[in-house]
């Protein structure tokens, strides 16, 4: 396979999973010389897509001249046209009330988000950057029907080495693995540090009460302790310490550290455990509950990612379990752990896990739970990010 403007195509590019929402172009830098190629200088330099970021589904695509006429944002908008042209979207409600909002309050009707992979060789290298213009732009492009950039899973096992520039702080070297394409899961063994973990854990301790539940319309009244026996305590980033963990978890997702809610940081004692349930809401299913619907905004914004903490070694038990992991049915016991795929606690480790395909449909393969504790105590936490800046933690 021939590279792309130095791009590895097997780092975004899956031999057989194809993504919703998700495409990879190859801009070549200009029209192949010398021949007088008419095809290629009536309709600009040429360009590939791969649909679905697949390798067998990828094309010429042409057209692309119009687009490269526009400057700036417009450009982007050109190309967004361009391939909504070929390929319809997958969520198009949302994708065209999205624009009409857009168009309403006199911004750019630009819904996808476009990034450039840069200088990846063999798959390692600095995150892709985002572009706020097509000029002068060759090589691979990512494209992001939803808006917001997501992890490419290629295929299981998939070991990413990346380097973060986190805000006021140095860069850091890690590995992102693929544990699950479907939902997309990918884990990072060593995140945090020692000192982070006990940070977190001794800032939480004199604030932690029994976990609550947002009810769904069918639950109202019912115990928390129905699903979730846990402690919580939702932690302010009033420190540096916890306002550097916000920086590299937005340099980490690529994510602004404004679309993050407040750590949410859980302790199970042993016997405890928090069964199979979505981070994100179903509209339908939390109709009735005026708070969750405002924030969603009727189904157009979610909770669209989960970066998932663990703080301590766990003796026994304590993994989190996606029982539905590559497709599977749903289960009939939201509290059994024994399918689909596990991640078990590990100090310092993390795991990025995707409620929402890149074009902002939900996932409902991303069901997963917290397993019950056996032996010893699991400190964890949650860092929910959602597709719209939230009020909690600022730029
Ligand atoms: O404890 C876990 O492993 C998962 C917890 C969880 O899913 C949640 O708090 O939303
Ligand atoms: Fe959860």
């Amino acid at each position: 396979k021939e590279d792309c403007g130095g791009a590895d195509p097997q780092a975004w590019i899956s031999p057989s999973w194809a993504s919703r929402g998700y495409h990879v172009l190859c801009l070549a830098s200009e029209c192949p010389s010398g021949t007088g190629d008419e095809h290629c200088s009536a309709s600009g330099p040429v360009a590939k897509v791969c649909w679905g970021g697949v390798q067998d589904d990828c094309e010429e695509l042409t057209g692309l001249a119009s687009v490269l006429r526009e400057e700036g944002l417009n450009s982007l908008v050109s190309l967004q046209d361009l391939l909504v042209v070929q390929r319809s979207v997958l969520n198009q409600e949302r994708y065209e009330k999205l624009l009409q909002a857009r168009l309403k309050h006199n911004k750019p009707p630009l819904n996808f988000a476009f990034y450039a992979v840069e200088g990846i060789l063999q798959g390692d290298g600095m995150p892709p950057r985002k572009l706020e213009s097509l000029q002068g732009q060759s090589g691979m492009i990512l494209a992001f029907e939803g808006g917001t950039f997501v992890w490419p899973g290629i295929q299981l096992g998939y070991r990413r080495n990346v380097t973060l520039q986190p805000r006021n702080e140095a860069s850091i070297e890690l590995q992102i693995e693929t544990r699950s394409l479907q939902p997309l899961v990918v884990e990072i063994s060593s995140f945090l540090d020692e000192n982070d973990c006990q940070h977190i854990i001794d800032k939480a301790l004199p604030h932690i009460r029994k976990s609550s539940v947002k009810h769904m319309d069918q639950d109202v009244g019912k115990p928390d302790s129905n699903w979730r026996t846990s402690s919580t305590y939702f932690m302010p980033s009033d420190d540096a310490v916890l306002r550097r963990i916000d920086d590299r978890v937005s340099a980490l997702t690529l994510i602004k550290k404004t679309h993050q809610e407040l750590a949410q940081i859980l302790r199970y004692e042993q016997g405890e455990q928090y069964v199979a349930h979505h981070d994100y809401f179903d509209p339908e299913m939390y109709a009735q509950n005026r708070d969750i619907q405002e924030m969603i905004k009727r189904g157009l914004f979610n909770r669209l990612a989960t970066v998932f903490f663990y703080l301590t070694d766990v003796e026994e038990g304590g993994e989190t379990n996606f029982p539905r992991a590559d497709g599977l049915p749903q289960p009939h016991d939201f509290g059994d752990c024994s399918r689909g795929i596990s991640v078990y606690p590990r100090r310092g480790r993390i795991i990025i896990f995707y409620s929402q395909h890149p074009s902002a449909e939900a996932d409902e393969y991303s069901l997963h739970g917290g397993c019950q504790v056996k032996r010893g105590v699991k400190w964890s936490a949650n860092k929910w990010i959602w597709n719209k800046p939230m009020d909690y933690i600022q730029e």
